[in-house]
C-alpha cells in the first residue's frame, strides 16, 4: 500500500522539473512506485504537459459491452459505493469504480465537484489506464496491483494536478484483478484516512464477489477470533467437494501465508491439521456455530461453513442434494450420525426410504455398533417425532417379566402387580416408535404373543380387559443371525418374516472407511471446541485395531482419554489410553508389511487384509473390498494356483 509521507513541495517541484524538462523520473524525494509509474507514463510516449492524445471515451453500444461484462462488479460494488458516498458527501470527492482496463464503470459523487471532474473526463467510459493518462491512483493501482495514493503534482498530466485520488484493487476469487475502487477529490479536500477507507471498501466488494462466485463451493470463513468471522478481515476459502483449493480472498491466502498460485493445486490436508470429512462433522454437531482450525503450522483460527450446507458435502462423493439457500442447513439426527462410511449411509438412506409406509425394520449388526442410536435417529427423522420412543431390550428383562412388561396387565391381574394395572411398553408406544432390541433373546413362548399382536395390531393386556388397537412403527436389532437362529429352531419363522420388512445391517468399526472421522467427532464431542488432536501413530494404529466392542469400546476409550488430558496436552496420545489396550493395538501395528512389489500383490495384500479384518467372512470381505463375491472368490483361486 502506498500513503506515503507526501513529497515536500519544493521537491516535488524539483521533480516535475527534472520530468518535464529532461524527461527523467527518478528524483530526490520521489519514492520508487511513483518514480516507476512515471517512467512508465513516459514509456508510454505521454507528455506532462499540454494537449492530451488519448483515446476515446466509450460511449453506448460499446460502454454497455463493457459494463456487461463487468456486471458482477458492479452489482456487488453498487451498495458499497453508495455507502462510502456517503462517508465522504460534501468534502468535493467522488467515488468511482474502474474495470480491470482501467475504464470507468461507475461514478457517484458530488455534483458541485462532478463538473470539475467532467473536465478532466472522470466519467463513465473514459479510460484511466497509465497508457492513456499516465499516473493517477486508478491506473497506478492497477499497474502496481495494490493500493495507492496520488496527490497533486504526483499525477503525471500537470492538467490533473489539482487532483487527489486513492484507489485499491479489488481481486477475483481466483486471484485475478477485478477492478479498481477509486475516491477522487479536490486536492485540497485530502484526508489521510481516505485510502484506508478506500481499502476496506474494496475488501468488503472482494468478500462480496467471492461468496456470490463460490457459492457452489464449500466457502470457509475463517479468523483469528470467532468475532472477526463475517468481518471485512476474515479469511475466505473456497474448497471444491473433494478438499481443493479453489478460490480465496486475500485476506484468506494471506492468514495462511498462501498466494495465487497456490489455489487449484492446494489440498485442505495440505493446510489443516483435521480431516475436512471430521470437522464438518464436528460443524453439523455444533449447530453451526464457529469451530476452532488448527492449521499444519500450528495456528488456531475459528472458521464456520458458508454456502452449501455442511450436511450436503461428502469428501470423494457427489453431493446428495444441492442446498437452494445459501445459509448452511441444519443437519436431520440421521445426518449427525453419518460420518462418511458408505455402508452405514447406504443403509440409512434405505431406512429413510420406507419410514412412515408401515414396513418393520430389522437392523443387524455385531454388539455396540451404534443400532439403539440409528434407530432412536430414525424415529427422529420420520413423522412419529415428538410421540414417544419406546425401547425394550428382550435380552435384559427376566423372562418371567417380559409377558407383563409388554403387553401390560389389567389391575390385580397378578401378585405383586401394580394395583392400578399397568398399559404395558406396547402401548406406551402408541403413536410412536418400539424398539425391540435383542429380539434374537425373546423366549419362543413370548414370540407367538408377539407374532399375534403384530398380526391383530392389537394388545391384549395380561388379566383381561379390552383389547387396544396398536399404532407403532415397529424396530427390531438384533446382534444375532435370526436366519440361522430361525434354522435351529430358537426363532419363530413367521416372526421372522414378520418383523424383517426391512433388513439393514450397520457394519462393524473394524469394516468402517470412517474410523478417522468418527474418532474426531467422537473427541469433538468430548471436548467441544478444543481443538484436541491425535498423535498420528495412535491415531493409525487406532485404524489398525479390531474393535471387538465397536462403536461402545471406542467411544469410552476416547472418553477416558480425554478425562487423563491435563490442562496442558493438546494431543491425545499412548499416555492416555488404559494399560490393557495398548499391546493389542501395539501389535497391530508393528505387524511387518513388506511393500506389495507389483500390482498382483498389492491385490493379495488387500484381499488378505480384508478377509483378516472380517474373520473369514468372504462376503463381508468382498463387501469391503467393493468387489462382487464371485470376483473375489475368483481372485482367491488365482492367488492359490500362483
Ligand atoms: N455414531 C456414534 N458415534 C459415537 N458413539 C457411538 C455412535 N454409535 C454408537 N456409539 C457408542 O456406542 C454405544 C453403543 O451404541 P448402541 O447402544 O446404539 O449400540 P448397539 O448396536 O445397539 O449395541 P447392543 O447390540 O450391544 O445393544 C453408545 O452408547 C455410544 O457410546
Amino acid at each position: 500500500m502506498r500513503s506515503h509521507p507526501l513529497v515536500p513541495a519544493q521537491q516535488l517541484r524539483q521533480a516535475r522539473q527534472r520530468l518535464t524538462e529532461q524527461g527523467l523520473a527518478a528524483s530526490p524525494g520521489v519514492d520508487a512506485l511513483l518514480a516507476r509509474s512515471w517512467q512508465r507514463s513516459l514509456t508510454a510516449g505521454l507528455s506532462p504537459i499540454g494537449r492530451l492524445h488519448c483515446q476515446d471515451n466509450l460511449v453506448g453500444p460499446a460502454l454497455q459491452r463493457s459494463r456487461a461484462l463487468s456486471h458482477e462488479l458492479i452489482s456487488h460494488s453498487e451498495p458499497v459505493m453508495e455507502h462510502l458516498f456517503e462517508q465522504v458527501r460534501h468534502s468535493h470527492s467522488m467515488v468511482i469504480l474502474a474495470d480491470p482496463q482501467g475504464v470507468l464503470m461507475h461514478t457517484r459523487g458530488d455534483l458541485d465537484f462532478l463538473s470539475k471532474a467532467e473536465r478532466v473526463a472522470l466519467t463513465c467510459g473514459a479510460s484511466w489506464a497509465e497508457s492513456q493518462r499516465g499516473t493517477n491512483a486508478i491506473g497506478t493501482a492497477l499497474a502496481e496491483a495494490q493500493e495507492v495514493e496520488i496527490h497533486g503534482a504526483e499525477h503525471y498530466l500537470e492538467r490533473n494536478g489539482f487532483l487527489t485520488c486513492a484507489a485499491a484493487p479489488i481481486f477475483s476469487a481466483q486471484g485475478q484483478l477485478a477492478g479498481i475502487l477509486d475516491i477522487s477529490g479536490e486536492q485540497r479536500s485530502r484526508h489521510p484516512h481516505t485510502l484506508g477507507l478506500v481499502g476496506t471498501a474494496a475488501r468488503m466488494i472482494e468478500n462480496s464477489l467471492v461468496m456470490a462466485s463460490c457459492r457452489h463451493q464449500l466457502v470457509l470463513q475463517f479468523h483469528a477470533k470467532a468475532e472477526g468471522i463475517g468481518s471485512v478481515a476474515q479469511g475466505l476459502l473456497a474448497f471444491s467437494e473433494d478438499g481443493w483449493l479453489v478460490g480465496a480472498n486475500r485476506r484468506g491466502l494471506a492468514l495462511l501465508g498462501l498466494g495465487a498460485v497456490d489455489l487449484q493445486r492446494t489440498a485442505w490436508a495440505q493446510l489443516f491439521e483435521r480431516a475436512l470429512q471430521a470437522w464438518l462433522g464436528s460443524l453439523r454437531q455444533s449447530g453451526g456455530r464457529p469451530l476452532q482450525l488448527r492449521t499444519q503450522r500450528g495456528e488456531v483460527f475459528y472458521g464456520q461453513l458458508q454456502g452449501r450446507g455442511p450436511t450436503v458435502v461428502t469428501m470423494g462423493s457427489a453431493p446428495t442434494a444441492r442446498a437452494a439457500s445459501p445459509e448452511p442447513v441444519r443437519a436431520d439426527a440421521l445426518q449427525r450420525l453419518d460420518s462418511g462410511d458408505l455402508r452405514w449411509r447406504a443403509a440409512a438412506d434405505k431406512a429413510r426410504r420406507v419410514l412412515g409406509k408401515d414396513i418393520p425394520l430389522l437392523i443387524l449388526g455385531e454388539s455396540g455398533v451404534g443400532k439403539e442410536l440409528f434407530a432412536k435417529a430414525l424415529h427422529e427423522v420420520s413423522t412419529r417425532r415428538g410421540k414417544p420412543f419406546v425401547a425394550v431390550n428382550c435380552a435384559a428383562l427376566p423372562e418371567s417379566l417380559i409377558e407383563s412388561e409388554l403387553f401390560g396387565y389389567a389391575p390385580g391381574a397378578f401378585t405383586g402387580a401394580r394395583s392400578q394395572g399397568s398399559p404395558g411398553r406396547l402401548r406406551e408406544a402408541q403413536g410412536g416408535t418400539l424398539f425391540l432390541d435383542e429380539i434374537g433373546d425373546m423366549p419362543l413362548a413370548l414370540q407367538t404373543r408377539l407374532l399375534r399382536v403384530l398380526q391383530e395390531r392389537e394388545v391384549q393386556p395380561l388379566g383381561g380387559g379390552a383389547p387396544v388397537a396398536l399404532d407403532v412403527q415397529l424396530l427390531c436389532a438384533t446382534h444375532q443371525s435370526l436366519a440361522q437362529a430361525v434354522s435351529e429352531g430358537r426363532f419363530r419363522a413367521d416372526l421372522y418374516y414378520r418383523i424383517n420388512g426391512l433388513a439393514l445391517q450397520l457394519p462393524a468399526l473394524r469394516e468402517r472407511t470412517d474410523l478417522d472421522a468418527l474418532v474426531d467427532r467422537v473427541i469433538e464431542s468430548l471436548a467441544p471446541d478444543q481443538g484436541l488432536a491425535l498423535e498420528p501413530d495412535l491415531r493409525e494404529a487406532l485404524r489398525a485395531y479390531d474393535w471387538p466392542g465397536n462403536l461402545r469400546q471406542l467411544h469410552q476409550v476416547l472418553r477416558t482419554a480425554v478425562a487423563l488430558l491435563t490442562p496442558q496436552d493438546s494431543r491425545i496420545g499412548w499416555a492416555h489410553l488404559p494399560d490393557d489396550l495398548v499391546a493389542p493395538l501395539q501389535q497391530r501395528v508393528a505387524r511387518p508389511v513388506r511393500p506389495a512389489q507389483n500390482l498382483r500383490e498389492l491385490s493379495q495384500q488387500a484381499i488378505a487384509q480384508a478377509l483378516e479384518n472380517t474373520r473369514g467372512n468372504v462376503s463381508a470381505a468382498a463387501r469391503q473390498l467393493g468387489i462382487a463375491r464371485q470376483t473375489l472368490y475368483r481372485r482367491l483361486q488365482a492367488g492359490a494356483a500362483d
